[in-house]
């Protein structure tokens, strides 16, 4: 069953801190329509990032956005978060649920269908594939193809498109059946944020309307 926190296809905003203005930066990408926000920070400076993620929980909520914090469970539970998402590395579906009750679960799935299918069968609730395009974010990121998207269409989850996401090639994710494009530096690193990520929400929106 689709998970009732998760918001309708859209734009998933994957935050590239730290920098001095996350916090506006992020503002800008809920202001154009950012559907989803995870706080993905990779330093050890544990004050700033609880402060940051209780800022970023707040600025969700007031914009109806999903605020999902990456990696790290204790951080979620401490800022009041209700969506995780964790990798490889990152501990499993079961330790999650245990310290995170009916929270949202998300899960890097890679370009691996097999380790899709079992984690949607332990529980996540929607499934990251990608990187889909060379990352600047993740230049070493493992590849995955459009047809996995195609292929992964029958495990009854959500799925996000992750990796190189650009204007020039989202569509094609979008139609090949991404639900959620998640995006990092083409959307924090935009002159213009909240331009950026109105522009990957029209795609949904005119996605609906062809499919209507
Ligand atoms: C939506 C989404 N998809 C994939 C990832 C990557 O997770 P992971 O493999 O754990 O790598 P890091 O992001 O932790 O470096 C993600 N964060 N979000
Ligand atoms: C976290 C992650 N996992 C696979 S690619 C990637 C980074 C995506 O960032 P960008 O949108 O800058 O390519
Ligand atoms: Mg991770």
């Amino acid at each position: 069953m689709r998970h009732p926190l998760l918001p309708p296809p859209g734009l998933y905003a994957i935050t590239n801190g730290p920098r001095p203005d996350l916090i506006p930066a992020a503002a800008a990408a809920l202001r154009g329509g950012a559907a989803l926000l995870q706080y993905r920070d990779k330093t050890a400076d544990a004050p700033r990032r609880r402060e940051e993620a209780a800022a970023l929980q707040a600025l969700c909520a007031a914009h109806g956005a999903l605020f999902v914090v990456n990696d790290d469970i204790e951080l979620a539970l401490a800022c009041g978060a209700r969506a995780v998402h964790l990798g490889e590395d990152d501990g499993d579906i079961a330790a999650a649920r245990a310290r995170l009750g009916d929270a949202v679960i998300g899960v890097s799935c890679y370009d691996d269908l097999e380790r899709a299918r079992r984690l949607a069968a332990a529980g996540a609730d929607y499934l990251a594939f990608g990187a889909f395009f060379p990352s600047p974010t993740k230049p070493q990121a493992r590849r995955a193809s459009l047809d996995l998207l195609r292929d992964s269409a029958g495990l009854g989850l959500p799925r996000v498109a992750i990796g190189g996401i650009r204007p020039d090639n989202a569509a094609a994710l979008v139609a090949a059946g991404a639900d959620y494009l998640a995006v990092i530096s083409d959307l924090f690193e935009a002159p213009d944020i909240a331009a950026a990520a109105a522009a990957y929400a029209r795609l949904f929106s005119s996605a609906r309307k062809t499919s209507a």
